[in-house]
């Protein structure tokens, strides 16, 4: 199914290099596919070392001429890229939609999403502070300038096309680095229609730059990336394996690096928590596009004496949610992105069931409806030595553990590698403190399942990485600091 958009310009079908649509002299091409139905979506080119190579060198050249640009005029595109992004808002969302399979409804909330960090961003643009320190020798001074660190390579996912990359973009145009994009080889036309946005919006040349190459030939240009250099920083969202591997090819460059890796994230509901809030937002949490984000619920342990209350609640509205093609009225989820995605459902449930789990919601595969629809599962009875209890599932399945004390569900979330987000759900705020305080990870979210913002700084500690997105940490990680100090002067 092709769709209309009021805007068919933003369909992309070429690399945007050095202010271009670069036509590639790659003789290998691959297909983008609409995940619901199976159909082509586009085909492009599978860019080749060579040309990825060149594009990293213009991205360098531009550097220079860019770093010279005010910081008024950086917020000014900023902040017309937001607007632009927010009158073609329908047509991105469909964009996202066509390629990623989530529902209109998610996909607009996340055009909105990532149209507010080129918002906020604008306005952090002009607060590059730096300070004034006074040495031990009373006739210097010190000052700080903070500076851009140069050209960055940012590595995006499928699950959120258009906001990961909005969200390292921002700041990194932000502070001035001139940056090189490679999206995710399923999803690269969001990127695309940013880039031309971003042209519209008056992004100088060579600032923002998008290169496109198929799944297979990804590791190719991570290490392009990792290797050269140009490119003074990498910023990854992705898995935690992948992000060990591109740190450990980064080494030789000493890159600075950003990581936002993979999450296990608990959900900790009390007993004297607010059931009906709990249910609904343990759902948001857990289901938003069904379940491939990073800080979706993936355990939800429940207090002893609310655990059966909870989990027909939980159950109950699960059976209500309304699968199917993302562009159809009504529905609530869409399909998973691929096979692979699928297969890790049901690996977890296969695991668990086997285990002494119980499905109280019965997932499965809805073929009838696509390639890649998925009934959500609901399983009850899990325990802490299942699969689901230590990996990320990455996808449509609600997992409820029992527990009876704090110390001992403490003890429970903090056992994994990963550390990314959190969920809490009491009226007790000694509750609130102490498993704020001691839950090991970067964002705590209480009371509310959906706590993402521009505002917040968003990272994990552990195996999920390091460096802070959004906020008014973001632009940190995109800047260097110089030191300069002024001799011999006398009062
Ligand atoms: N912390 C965060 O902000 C955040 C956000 C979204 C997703 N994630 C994590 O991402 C994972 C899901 O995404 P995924 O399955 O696509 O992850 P993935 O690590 O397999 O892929 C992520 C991206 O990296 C690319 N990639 C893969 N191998 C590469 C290589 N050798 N060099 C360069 N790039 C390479 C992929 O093509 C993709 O675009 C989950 O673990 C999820 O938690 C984290
Ligand atoms: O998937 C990870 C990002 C999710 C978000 O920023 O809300």
């Amino acid at each position: 199914m092709a769709i209309t958009l009021k805007n068919p310009e933003l369909i992309r079908s070429t690399p945007f290099i050095n202010g271009e649509w670069y036509q590639s002299k790659s003789s290998k091409s691959f297909d983008v596919t609409d995940p619901a139905t199976g159909e082509l979506i586009i085909t492009l080119p599978d860019q080749t070392e060579e040309e990825i190579d060149e594009a990293i060198r213009l991205t360098h050249t531009a550097f220079h001429d860019f770093k010279k640009l005010s910081v008024y005029e950086r917020s000014k595109c900023l902040r017309k890229l937001h607007d632009l992004m927010i009158e073609n808002l329908d047509d991105l969302a469909r964009i996202i939609t066509w390629e990623n399979g989530k529902c209109m409804a998610d996909s607009i909330g996340e055009i909105k999403y990532a149209a507010s960090y080129f918002e906020w961003f604008a306005e952090e643009a002009k607060r590059m502070y730096g300070h004034t320190i006074q040495p031990t020798n009373q006739n210097n001074k010190v000052l700080t300038f903070k500076q851009p660190v140069g050209v960055v390579g940012l590595l995006c996912p499928f699950n959120f096309p258009s906001a990961m990359g909005a969200r390292k973009l921002a700041p990194a145009f932000a502070a001035g680095c001139t940056t090189i994009l490679k999206p995710d080889g399923q999803t690269p036309l969001s990127s695309l229609a940013l880039a031309y946005l971003a042209d519209k919006a008056g992004f100088p040349k060579g600032t923002f730059n998008v290169v496109v190459v198929s799944v297979d030939h990804t590791p190719m240009c991570g290490l392009k990336f990792c290797e050269s250099s140009l490119i003074s920083k990498i910023s990854f969202t992705g898995s935690t394996p992948v992000g060990k591997l591109l740190m450990g090819q980064s080494a030789l460059t000493l890159k600075k690096l950003s990581m936002e890796l993979g999450g296990n994230a608990p959900v900790i509901i009390f007993d004297d928590a607010d059931l009906d809030l709990a249910v609904d937002q343990a759902i948001a949490s857990k289901f938003r596009s069904l379940g491939q984000t990073c800080v979706c619920a993936n355990r939800i342990y429940v207090h002893a004496k609310i655990y059966d209350e909870f989990a027909n609640r939980f159950a109950a509205k699960v059976e209500q949610f309304k699968i199917g093609n993302g562009f159809e009225e009504g529905v609530t989820h869409g399909c998973l992105i691929n096979d692979r995605a699928i297969a890790k459902v049901e690996d977890h449930i296969a695991d668990a069931v086997s285990k002494g789990a119980k499905a109280i919601v019965k997932g499965g595969r809805l073929l009838e409806l696509g390639p890649h629809f998925y009934k959500p599962a609901v399983l009850i009875n899990v325990t802490p030595d299942m699969k689901v209890c230590h990996e990320e599932t990455f996808g449509p399945l609600g997992a409820l553990i029992k527990f009876e004390t704090k110390e001992e569900v403490l003890e429970y979330c903090n056992d994994t590698p990963f550390g990314l987000s959190s969920y809490v759900f009491t009226k007790d705020l000694n509750t609130v403190w102490y498993m704020s305080e001691w839950l090991q990870s970067g964002m705590v979210s209480v009371n509310t399942g959906l706590f993402t913002d521009a505002a917040l700084p968003f990272g994990g500690v552990k195996e999920s990485g390091f460096g802070r997105e959004g906020s008014l940490y973001g632009i940190d990680d995109y800047t260097v600091i110089k030191s300069v100090t002024l001799g011999n002067i006398y009062m």
